[in-house]
């Protein structure tokens, strides 16, 4: 057989085969490197009395060497009680090779477990990145390190003693909303909208009181008779910072670099902006002045200096505990399990491998390269060093499943029914749209509840998840078991939703917010100001230099764009499942994807910051960056 090529093979049999459950496949080993990538095997039967049949064997893997590959057919699974058990023993069969191929390790202690790999040539060949992902993923890295170095090259001589230098490496190829950025960022309202439609919208959410951190002056009385009046009606929204306070900051070549772990309260206007009222750099800490509050009336260069502060802390929460922790590690865990608990012919394993491709891949390059010793957070970000670490360990402790399911999350924020909050709307959207492809999906094979209790692989896959993967995470709301179809349902429309909606709309924004470095600066070179007498020479002594902005930039480019592979939420060509009912599941899907993309195409036009991180031809089937 030749690449992408189909071959049709005629074998004519005297005697009746009976119902056909297995085909087995093998390939003689020639050259050194000869894997072939089989898609599936289909048999055509044709039978005197009957009109021919298509029974299809499901394959998708690499086929190495001269091993024999048996793969069960496509509808196995509703058999597995019958047939003398052998489907049964297959997958117990198959379940004991998965598990010597795709082992838990605890890479640090506190952290999610991830897969047992010291770098991505360790991984098993059907988990790695095809050909083109892989020259793609590494030659754009090449080139944005060669960027880098012409850019270090043309500011040698140059000024860096003015935001407007920044320009100096704002070169090259930069989103429409990556321009704005740079035209907009020191406006309030553009600072808060970010809050609730930029890179991070998952940190905001509805005052129920004044914080117990947010200490008022005397002489600020008028401020706190506002904040209250803004309790009182409703729109009173904050942003805390505090998993941040105590996290030692990262020395980045001899200089000790700053952190602060601030807390914004903004006020919702009629007109649906959201604007900032207040900024606290640091809690107030016993046996200190009390920290200082700053306001939009402050001096313009002071007021800026104490948004970019809440940029920077926004950029560690974003990137670690909303784009690493809540996506990847945690994505990683259902592709660790998976693999270890589900038989290729189990149909939670169909429904799910789509969404899991090449993560555990991007996630190995994560702990070599990204947050790894000496990787690109020790070299440029102020939480590198190991308080990075502290960060995923104090985010992981917190990690509730609730906080994955955005019709509880937006809940438990006070999100729901805001006009202006755009990726609430809809995330929510795209969760009932995935729900319904689940529920549809789950109901062709569980025709109850006690079907799902008396599945013993899927519930050892809930299990390994939740007290193996997440470390014992039934503390902060995870399931150890489905009692019903609606508990198994709801589980695995979050493992899809993370896997694609969420993390397309956490990773695309870096490519627009982040690239205009003031906006999202990806460490702080001063201490936090104390007084509202700042300076220019302070707030450009207190940014990224030109190394460390050059570099933000292209990592942030490198991550944020779209990949040439990319397959979008529902179009993977896989076809696991067969059978006219799946089959109506999925174009049904298809056809919803399709209404909402529309809906978000025609709002978008009306807006002049349009959101379009979860419109779903922009949504990766997983997460592959
Ligand atoms: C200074 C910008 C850093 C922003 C990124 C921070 C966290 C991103 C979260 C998950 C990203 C996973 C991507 C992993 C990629 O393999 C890493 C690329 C590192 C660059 C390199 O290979 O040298
Ligand atoms: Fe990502």
């Amino acid at each position: 057989m030749g690449r992408y090529r189909m071959e049709d093979f005629e074998v004519d049999v005297s005697e009746d085969l009976g119902p056909l459950l297995f085909v087995k496949l093998r390939k003689t080993h020639l050259l050194l490197k000869d894997a072939w990538f089989c898609n599936h095997i289909t048999v055509w039967v044709f039978q005197q009395s009957m009109e021919e049949k298509e029974v299809v064997f499901p394959c998708y893997r690499w086929v190495q060497g001269d091993g024999i590959i048996c793969l069960p057919e496509a509808t196995a699974w509703m058999m597995r009680n019958e047939v003398q058990g052998l489907f049964q023993k297959h997958g117990e069969e198959e379940l004991e090779e998965r598990r010597t191929l795709y082992r838990w390790a605890t890479w640090k202690e506190g952290l999610p477990l991830s897969v047992a790999a010291a770098s991505e040539k360790d991984l098993p060949l059907d988990v790695r990145f095809h050909e083109g992902k892989k020259i793609d993923f590494e030659g754009t890295l090449a080139a944005g390190m060669m960027d880098i170095a012409l850019k270090r090259l043309y500011t040698l001589l140059s000024s860096w003693n003015s935001l407007e230098d920044f320009d100096q490496i704002f070169w090259g190829s930069k989103s429409a909303l990556a321009k704005r950025v740079r035209q907009s960022w020191k406006e309030d309202d553009f600072f808060g909208y970010q809050f609730l439609n930029g890179v991070n919208p998952t940190l905001l959410r509805r005052s129920t009181s004044l914080p117990t951190r947010l200490v008022i002056p005397p002489e600020l009385e008028g401020l706190q008779a506002q904040l209250e009046r803004k309790l009182q009606e409703g729109c009173l929204f904050e942003a805390d910072f505090s998993l941040l306070d105590g996290i030692q900051a990262n020395v980045i070549q001899g200089e000790r670099q700053h952190l602060a772990a601030p807390l914004v309260m903004l006020k919702m206007e009629p007109d649906g902006k959201l604007l900032p009222m207040a900024i606290q750099l640091q809690p107030p800490c016993s046996g200190s002045p009390d920290p200082p509050l700053f306001l939009p009336s402050d001096p313009s260069l002071t007021w800026l200096l104490a948004k970019a502060w809440v940029r920077n802390s926004d950029f560690q929460l974003h990137e670690l505990q909303a784009h690493l922790l809540k996506t990847h590690l945690v994505a990683e865990v259902f592709a660790v399990a998976t693999m270890r608990c589900l038989p290729g012919m189990h149909p939670i394993f169909k429904l799910l491998i789509p969404h899991l491709r090449y993560t555990l891949e991007i996630n190995t390059r994560a702990r070599t390269k990204l947050i790894s010793d000496g990787g690109i957070f020790d070299q440029v970000v102020n939480t590198g060093g190991g308080g990075h670490l502290d960060v995923l360990r104090k985010a992981t402790a917190c990690l509730t499943y609730r906080s994955l399911c955005p019709p509880d999350d937006l809940a438990d924020r006070g999100l729901l029914g805001i006009p202006s909050a755009l990726y609430a709307h809809d995330a929510l959207r795209l969760w009932d749209i995935i729900s319904r492809y689940v529920q549809g999906t789950v109901h062709l094979y569980y025709s109850e509840d006690e079907v799902v209790q008396s599945d013993p692989e899927v519930q050892a896959w809930c299990q390994e998840i939740t007290e193996i993967g997440l470390c014992g995470a039934q503390e902060r709301g995870f399931p150890v078991s489905f009692q019903s179809r609606a508990e198994l349902c709801h589980f695995v429309t979050m493992c899809i939703f993370t896997c694609t909606a969420q993390h397309s709309g956490i990773n695309q924004g870096q490519l627009d917010w982040y690239a205009w470095v003031p906006n999202a600066p990806c460490t702080m070179r001063k201490p936090p100001p104390t007084t509202k007498d700042v300076t220019l020479e302070m707030v450009m002594a207190t940014l990224p230099n030109v190394h460390q902005a050059c570099l933000q930039m292209t990592i942030a480019w490198h991550l944020g764009r779209f990949q040439p592979d990319m397959v979008p939420l529902g179009h993977h060509k896989e076809e696991y499942f067969s059978g006219p009912g799946y089959k109506a599941v999925l174009k049904r899907f298809q056809e919803d994807l399709n209404t909402l993309e529309r809906e978000i195409v025609a709002r978008n036009e009306g807006l002049d910051l349009p959101y379009y991180y979860l419109q779903p031809s922009r949504i990766e089937n997983s997460i592959t960056i």
